[in-house]
C-alpha cells in the first residue's frame, strides 16, 4: 500500500482512501453518506471509488458512464445525487486496488464470486466494513458474510447494520445505525466517523455476530410479516409474528455464537430494523404479493417483475437457515423460521404462517 499522509501540526497520519463495492439501492446510499463525508474529514482522500457490476441500460449507456457523466445511479436510486467525488469503476480489481477502506454492500450470494476475485490482491493495512445482511452455510456450517471477508482477504471485517431502508436516508430523513466490531475500538470509531452525519446517527458496540445475525434474520421475519399483511390479517397479527421472530433472532444467535449479548437487540440493528423492514422494506413487499397470489406465483418472478434488478436476501436466508436447522436438529425449537422456508418452496400455503409459527403457550403450571 501507497502510505498517503497527512500533517497535522507535528503528527502525521495515515490518510484513508475508501472504495464501496457494491453500488445497488443501499450501496448507492453509502456512497452520497461517505462522499459528503470525505470532503468535509482531512483524514479521507475526498475520491470514493465504486466498484459498479456493470449493466447496459436500455438506452445502450453502460451504467458506470451513465453515473459519471449524471452523476446518479440511474438504475438504482433514479433522482439522487451522490456527490461528484463518486467514481463509478467496472473494473473490481483496480477499484480497490489503492484503497485502504473497504466498503462491501453487495446481494451477499454474490459475495463469494466476489472475494473468489479479490483473494490475494489486498495489502495488509486494509479494514473493511460489510452492509450485507445475509450468510452462506459451508458444510462446516454458517459462515457469517463478515467472515467470509475476513478470511477469504484477510482483512479485519467490521459490520453496519440498522434500520435504513435506503430511500429515506437517500432523501436525508432521519436514521440510526449500529456498527458491530471485534476488538478495535478505535477502527470502530473511524467507520462511525465515516458515515455519520446529522441525520444518520451512527453508535458502536463491540459484538459483530449479533449485529449481523440481526441485519440477517430480520429479514426472514419480514417475509413472515409480507404473509400477514397478504392474507390481510391485520396489525395485531402481524405484531405477534414480529413478537415470535424476534425471540427466534435472539434465540437463534445466541445458539450460534455465546459472545452474542442480549443488549445488541435494543441497538437500531435490533428491534428498529425489524420494525422497519417489517413495514417498509422490499422482503416484505414481495412476500404479501406472493401471499395475495396464493403462492401461485414464485419469488423469482415476483422479484424480478417489481424489483427491477434489486435483489431479496430474505427467500435465500430463510433457505440458509433452514439448512442450518436441519444439520443441527432444531427445526422445533424454530417453528417460525421452518415455516418461512417452507412456504417460500411451496410446502406449506401462507396461510401456515400463523398455525405453524405459534410456540405453545406456557403453561400456567409453569407461571406459579
Ligand atoms: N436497500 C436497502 O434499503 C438496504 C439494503 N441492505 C443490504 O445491502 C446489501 C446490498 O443491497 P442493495 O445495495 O440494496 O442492492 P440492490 O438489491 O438494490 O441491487 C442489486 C445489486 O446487485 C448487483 N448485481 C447483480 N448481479 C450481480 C452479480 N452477478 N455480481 C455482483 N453484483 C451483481 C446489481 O448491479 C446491483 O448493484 C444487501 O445485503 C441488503 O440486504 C441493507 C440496508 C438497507
Ligand atoms: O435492510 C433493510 C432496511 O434496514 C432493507 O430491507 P429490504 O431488503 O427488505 O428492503
Amino acid at each position: 500500500m501507497e502510505e498517503n499522509h497527512i500533517t497535522d501540526g507535528e503528527e502525521t497520519a495515515t490518510k484513508y482512501k475508501v472504495t464501496i463495492v457494491g453500488s445497488g439501492n443501499w450501496g448507492s446510499v453509502a456512497s452520497k453518506l461517505i462522499a459528503s463525508n470525505t470532503l468535509k474529514l482531512n483524514s479521507f482522500h475526498d475520491e470514493v471509488r465504486m466498484w459498479v457490476f456493470e449493466e447496459i441500460l436500455p438506452t445502450g449507456d453502460k451504467l458506470t458512464q451513465i453515473i459519471n457523466k449524471t452523476n446518479e445511479n440511474v438504475k438504482y436510486l433514479h433522482g439522487i445525487k451522490l456527490g461528484k467525488n463518486v467514481v463509478a469503476d467496472p473494473d473490481l480489481e483496480h477499484a480497490v486496488k489503492d484503497a485502504n477502506m473497504l466498503v462491501f454492500v453487495a446481494p451477499h450470494q454474490f459475495m463469494e464470486g466476489i472475494c473468489k476475485r479479490l483473494a490475494g490482491k489486498m495489502k495488509g493495512d486494509v479494514q473493511a466494513i460489510s452492509l450485507i445482511k445475509g450468510m452462506e452455510v459451508k458444510t462446516e456450517g454458517p459462515c457469517m458474510i463478515s467472515t467470509l471477508i475476513s478470511k477469504q482477504l484477510g482483512i479485519n471485517c467490521c459490520v453496519l447494520m440498522g434500520a435504513n431502508i435506503a430511500d429515506g436516508i437517500a432523501q436525508e430523513k432521519f436514521s440510526e445505525a449500529t456498527v458491530g466490531y471485534r476488538e478495535d475500538r478505535e477502527v470502530a470509531q473511524r467507520w462511525v466517523q465515516l458515515f455519520g452525519t446529522p441525520y444518520f446517527h451512527v453508535s458502536a458496540v463491540q459484538d459483530v455476530e449479533g449485529v449481523e445475525l440481526c441485519g440477517t434474520l430480520k429479514n426472514v421475519v419480514a417475509i413472515a410479516a409480507g404473509f400477514v399483511d397478504g392474507m390481510e390479517m391485520g396489525n395485531n397479527a402481524k405484531a405477534a409474528i414480529m413478537r415470535i421472530g424476534l425471540l427466534e433472532m435472539k434465540a437463534f444467535s445466541k445458539l450460534m455464537f455465546l459472545s452474542v449479548k442480549d443488549t445488541t437487540f435494543f441497538e437500531s440493528c435490533g428491534v428498529a430494523d425489524l420494525i422497519t423492514t417489517c413495514f417498509g422494506g422490499r422482503n416484505r413487499r414481495i412476500a404479501e404479493a406472493f401471499a395475495r397470489n396464493g403462492g401461485k406465483r414464485s419469488f423469482n418472478e415476483l422479484e424480478a417483475e417489481l424489483l427491477q434488478g434489486q435483489k431479496l436476501q430474505g427467500v435465500l436466508t430463510a433457505c440458509e437457515v433452514y439448512e442450518v436447522l436441519t444439520q443441527r436438529g432444531w427445526h422445533e425449537l424454530f417453528p417460525l423460521f421452518t415455516t418461512v422456508h417452507e412456504i417460500c418452496i411451496g410446502c406449506l400455503p401462507p396461510s401456515a404462517i400463523i398455525k405453524y409459527s405459534l410456540h405453545a403457550p406456557t403453561p400456567v403450571e409453569d407461571l406459579a
